[in-house]
């Protein structure tokens, strides 16, 4: 692995609206820590919407350009996009011969998402006679069967089997890509020359947006720069994917033209940009400022503080599991009711997917952990502030708009996560010593929950954007009477046994 940036140079065509070509594989270069160059084979007039007309400068110009930058810039990487025509594929494969930098990603474009030629279809066969030129193509289902000179594969493993006869035939790496697939996967797999399996094969749920512009340019140029970084095209790809994901996932946060929109390629510089205070503001932060006091006052609690350093009584803390319990069967319904009136498929299986794991997993540590109890006592009743927060959360999941739902279950996740991280802190000022609650703690911590934290809020963010200003003031009050149930709710094991006569703790 070299700890230098790669410095990568593509040479494809343009997209004034900066979602595809040229301009795609800058931003894809960047955010894969590469440093991008550009030789300009053809200025396109497009938009997302559709191709208007393709202007090819003298074919002297792309070749000057390609000089120019070799002469003065060891070149680490090239990703070839857009090449269009006869001319401008033997400019490049010229230029190749002689200056051919250790690693060469070639992307056979032919026809844009919005449906305009990139490639004219005499010069089909130019392309595929310098194949052998690259070390890794990365065809579309369709540019795979043009290249091999067959129709187009009706199923993955008809793919998989076309991919190694053009691997075989032009002695490169293909990478067969599932995008165009029908079906809700997105499988990908590097099939080499030598041997018809896979050298390794990926597979993932279609993310559910009409956002893929420029996707195809993208992962081709993430894998030209993460590739002179790893020298593992395995690895490169894995992370190319995650990445392509994460950007296709954020796409709908651009709002970029009235076609098939851009990915966001930045999409994970948002905490630095926070970090800076420049990021855009989300409808998320307007509530978490809003509920400053409210999460302070959870700090200050009795039963936070004794929680956190160890000093809460085993009976106080199961009174607590118990009530949590009675809590998830709630939570969970309120879930599932989200999850029947989600607007598009990835939000109906997250929070299908979460109703499941808050009654499978989250329920059954605490019925374990109430049943491992030495007391064995009978556990209470629905207490008063459970059954208030449970009644609060399915009105709201299944009588108010779909966005104040959001806006009420999403305390549970990020208010929960923030006491955790809380806790976390009083255990660790704690010293060394073993803490009684030491496990239950880590599981606020755990990765799969601050994931399922990140994406509510995304979703939030994203219906926030969408919703009348009526809407966004109702999802302001609902997460914010949802705060104060969650100060509730940890307060009650103090004040319910207060009440109850029964305080001991001091
Ligand atoms: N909706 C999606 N969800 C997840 N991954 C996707 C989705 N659409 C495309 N991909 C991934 O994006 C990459 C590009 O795939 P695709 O087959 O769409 O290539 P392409 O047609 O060359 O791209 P382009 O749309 O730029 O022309 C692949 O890794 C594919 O798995
Ligand atoms: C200059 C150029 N190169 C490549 C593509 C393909 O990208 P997509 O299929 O996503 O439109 C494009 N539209 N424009």
């Amino acid at each position: 692995m070299t700890a230098r940036v790669p410095r990568v140079l593509a040479i494809a065509g343009t997209d004034p609206t900066g979602g595809a070509g040229q301009h795609a594989d800058l931003k894809s270069i960047a955010a894969m820590g590469g440093y991008g160059m550009s030789a300009v084979t053809a200025v396109v007039v497009q938009n997302t919407v559709g191709v208007r007309s393709i202007h090819v400068p003298p074919v002297e110009f792309l070749s000057a350009q390609l000089d120019a930058v070799a002469e003065d810039v060891e070149i680490d990487a090239v990703k070839i996009g857009m090449l269009g025509s006869v001319p401008v594929i033997e400019a490049v494969a010229r230029w190749l011969g002689t200056h051919r930098p250790p690693v060469v990603v070639l992307d056979p474009v032919m026809v844009a998402t919005s449906g305009g030629r990139l490639l004219e279809r005499e010069a089909e066969d130019a392309l595929r006679s310098m194949l052998g030129l690259a070390d890794l193509i990365t065809p579309n289902l369709q540019e795979l069967a043009v290249l091999a000179g067959e129709d187009p594969a009706s199923s993955w493993a008809e793919a998989l089997a076309q991919g190694h006869r053009v691997a075989r035939a032009h002695g490169t790496l293909v990478l067969v890509k599932g995008g165009h697939l029908t079906g809700d996967r997105t499988p990908d797999a590097l099939v080499g020359p030598d041997d018809p399996e896979p050298l390794v094969a990926f597979d993932g749920a279609r993310v559910p947006t009409e956002n893929s512009h420029g996707t195809g340019c993208s992962l081709s140029s993430a894998l030209a720069t993460l590739q002179v970084r790893h020298e593992d095209w395995p690895r490169s790809l894995q992370i190319a994917r995650d990445w392509l994901r994460g950007a296709l996932e954020a796409a709908g946060e651009l709002s970029v033209g009235h076609g098939s929109g851009p990915v966001h390629h930045f999409h994970h510089v948002q905490d630095a940009l926070e970090a800076w205070g420049t990021a855009p503001e989300r409808f998320s932060d307007e509530l978490w400022e809003a509920s400053a006091a409210v999460r302070r006052e959870i700090e200050e609690l009795e039963f936070v503080r004794l929680l956190g350093d160890g000093r809460l009584e085993p009976e106080r803390f199961l009174a607590y599991l118990d009530q949590d319990l009675q809590y998830l069967d709630g939570y969970s319904r309120a879930l599932a009711q989200l999850a029947a009136r989600a607007p598009d498929e990835e939000q109906r299986l997250f929070f299908a997917a979460g109703a499941v794991s808050c009654t499978e997993t989250e329920a059954q540590l605490h019925r374990a952990r109430l049943r491992h109890a030495e007391d064995g006592a009978a556990r209470d009743g629905l207490g008063e502030v459970t059954r208030r927060y449970t009644a609060f959360l399915l009105a709201a999941t299944a009588a108010e708009p779909y966005p104040v739902g959001l806006a009420a279950v999403l305390p549970c996740y990020w208010v929960y996560a923030d006491v955790g991280r809380h806790l976390g802190e009083l255990a660790a000022a704690g010293g060394t010593g073993a803490h009684p609650y030491a496990d239950w703690l880590a599981t606020y911590a755990d990765e799969g929950f601050q994931e399922a934290t990140r994406t509510a809020r995304r979703l939030l963010d994203a219906a926030a954007r969408e919703a009348p200003a009526g809407v966004r003031e109702r999802m302001r009050e609902v997460f914010l009477e949802a705060c104060a149930l969650e100060r509730d709710f940890f307060a009650a094991p103090v004040a319910e046994r207060r009440l109850a006569g029964t305080d001991r703790i001091e």
